[in-house]
């Protein structure tokens, strides 16, 4: 899927969180999101997933205009916030089944990739427990599990590398980001941290003050870093006006 964002803008009282931002995300890419604390990462992923509403301009979805109350863009993507939405009285297993109902998934289909993915993460032995005792780390590989279960065309992850997830959790991470890409799909994760982002990204979109301020290959990053010598470190504190 491909998104386009049209001159968006999203206001807290006199704040403003994302002014006018313009930015067209190419289908089957992973995008990492970085900029300093405040500068509009997570509101840009809750206003593209329809979690809060924006005051003006336009998203649009493979052309298509974007709002809360088109259930079936809404169902084609899937928004993996800091703290994943789940079910605490469900267990593991009663979770990834809410989710591919209102997802309208089959189930059979997605059952080995499900499979899977748990093993892979260590959550096999946890499908019977209760989602609400798991921990931070477990509850983030069970957000994992969602999106296989999902597998959205768009997925919008929120600080993903700082989830607490372990070795096992971000490595998976990274392959179901990778597969959903491959497919065409469109990925999107905030981070802080910038090497990370340069090492598993193909676009690089810095933000600043709710603006972009830089969007470029992450090889191209990479090049640059090489040729340059520069530190990354320094390379993000020069934002560039580089408006695509
Ligand atoms: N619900 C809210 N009410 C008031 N102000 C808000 C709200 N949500 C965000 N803001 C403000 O909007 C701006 C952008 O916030 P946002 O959370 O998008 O930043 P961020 O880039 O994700 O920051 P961080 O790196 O600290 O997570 C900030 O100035 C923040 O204080």
């Amino acid at each position: 899927m491909r998104a386009r964002l049209n001159e968006i803008s999203k206001r807290f009282g006199g704040t403003v969180a994302l002014d006018e931002l313009t930015l067209d995300l190419p289908a089957g890419s992973v995008v990492a999101v970085l900029g300093l604390n405040g500068a509009g990462k997570s509101t840009l992923l809750k206003v593209m997933a329809g979690v809060s509403a924006l005051d003006a301009g336009t998203v649009l979805y493979d052309g298509e205009v974007f709002h809360r109350e088109r259930l079936d863009l809404r169902r084609r993507l899937l928004f993996t916030s800091e703290s994943p939405m789940f079910f605490p009285g469900k267990s593991v297993l009663r979770n990834l089944a809410v989710f591919l109902e209102v997802y309208e998934k089959n189930a059979a289909e997605r059952e080995e990739r499900i499979v899977e993915l748990l093993q892979e993460t260590g959550m096999a032995g946890l499908v019977l427990k209760e989602a609400g005792t798991l921990s931070r780390g477990q509850v983030w590989k069970l957000a994992l599990a969602c999106a296989v279960a999902v597998r959205p065309e768009l997925w919008l992850v929120d600080e993903p590398f700082a989830s607490g997830m372990d070795v096992l959790g971000l490595a998976a991470f990274k392959r179901v980001a990778r597969s959903l890409a491959d497919e065409g799909g469109l990925v999107i994760y905030t981070t802080q941290l910038a090497e990370m982002a340069v090492g598993f990204a193909d676009y690089i979109c810095l933000l600043n003050e709710g603006r972009v301020a830089l969007w470029e290959s992450s090889e191209s990053v990479k090049r640059r870093l090489k040729d340059e010598g520069v530190e990354v470190a320094e390379l993000f504190r020069g934002m560039r006006e580089e408006i695509p």
